[in-house]
């Protein structure tokens, strides 16, 4: 009898817990490529029958069935009564897989295919050298080797709109922005986290710095978006340059990205531009305090082994002590949606 065959049934065994995680690549897989083939786009008019949806997307007989269940078994399709049942989004799928709409996060999770599904096979390499596995292994910079085809640079920014709008009203509702009345986003992407702050706080002015290749991402989405008349882009380099004066300083999912010079570096500037009584706002998934449970900020921080040459995700506790050292007098943190924290500054 293999392992397989020993397995207890009811998916609740000790060894069923193991192969459950072993086998997550292939569930990973299943999802990336129904997101490759447009499978939830094709369902959002209308529920299929297998046979319609397979000749939609021109798949051979063979194993379709197989495909569409497994999504059905994943919880990412439903399927009607019967033999011939047809086969639908369900409210998530329709909601962040469609790519019609404006919740996508799609391209989110092309990026993880193509690219870090890849990556990810070398974490052993990873480990043992301390050094990044994706395209900067032979030399270069994450950012701006990214950023040298359109393609990638605007589905790596739509990605993160996708990924960091999830706690976009959870951050609209945790600061009290009623005391301040400008905001900066540091390391902004397309901007639409602003976009959503300033939507819901009208009295707020803001301005996104990034550097100056996604200058006309951020005027695209500000374009289909707004607010055009409170909304400003900052072209910069947020090492080389002055931070954005504004009362209140925002940093997306940045800090993860770096080593701990950089990491406290950009707190001290994040001081030095701030008035007294400002704000720096730092939202993240940050790993729980003792590092138990947070696996998304677990593998997150794997993950940044993987892309860069010296970032890791922390806890909350670290970057309120960072914060502390730089100089801001007050510190807390808070849940926002997820995995995500953010952790928060008063000079
Ligand atoms: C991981 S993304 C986070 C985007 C956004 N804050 C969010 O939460 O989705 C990092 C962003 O920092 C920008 N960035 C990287 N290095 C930078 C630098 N030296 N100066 C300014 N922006 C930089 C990138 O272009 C990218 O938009």
């Amino acid at each position: 009898m293999n392992d397989l065959e020993s397995a207890p049934r009811g998916g609740s065994g000790a060894l069923d817990s193991i192969l459950r995680i072993a086998f997550g690549f292939q569930a990973s897989k299943v999802l990336f490529t129904a997101v490759r083939f447009g499978v939830f786009t094709e369902l959002a008019e209308a529920p299929l029958t297998a046979g319609e949806l397979r000749a939609r997307l021109g798949l051979h007989p063979r194993a379709a069935r197989d495909f569409f269940d497994a999504l059905v078994a994943l919880g990412l399709l439903d399927r009607g009564p019967g033999p011939d049942g047809r086969y639908a989004n369900t409210p998530v799928t329709a909601r962040y897989l469609d790519r019609g709409s404006p919740s996508y996060v799609g391209c989110a999770l092309e990026m993880y295919d193509n690219r870090l599904y890849g990556f990810w096979g070398s974490l052993a390499d990873g480990l043992r050298t301390g050094e990044p596995q994706n395209e900067i292994k032979d030399g270069g910079e994450l950012f701006g080797t990214l950023y040298k085809d359109p393609e990638r640079l605007a589905c790596f920014q739509q990605a993160m709109t996708g990924l960091t709008m999830r706690s976009a009203d959870a951050l609209a509702e945790a600061v009290d922005w009623s005391a301040h009345r400008t905001v900066a986003d540091i390391g902004c992407a397309e901007g639409a986290m602003l976009s959503h702050l300033l939507h819901r706080h009208p009295h707020l002015r803001g301005t996104g710095l990034d550097l100056e290749a996604v200058r006309g991402n951020f005027e695209r989405h500000r374009e289909r978006c707004g607010p055009a008349d409170r909304l400003t882009f900052t072209a910069g380099d947020f090492f080389a340059d002055p931070l954005p004066r504004a009362d209140v300083l925002l940093f997306g999912h940045i800090l993860h990205d770096w080593d701990l010079a950089a990491k406290r570096t950009l707190l001290r500037k994040a001081y030095e531009a701030l008035p007294e009584g400002g704000l720096v706002v730092i939202h993240e998934s940050f790993i729980d305090d003792d590092r138990r449970e947070n696996l998304v900020g677990l593998l997150g921080s794997l993950n940044m082994l993987i892309e860069t040459p010296g970032g890791f995700d922390c806890t909350a506790a670290d970057c309120r002590g960072w914060l502390a050292e730089a100089g801001f007098r007050e510190t807390w943190s808070r849940h926002l949606a997820g995995a995500e924290t953010m952790v928060a500054g008063r000079k």
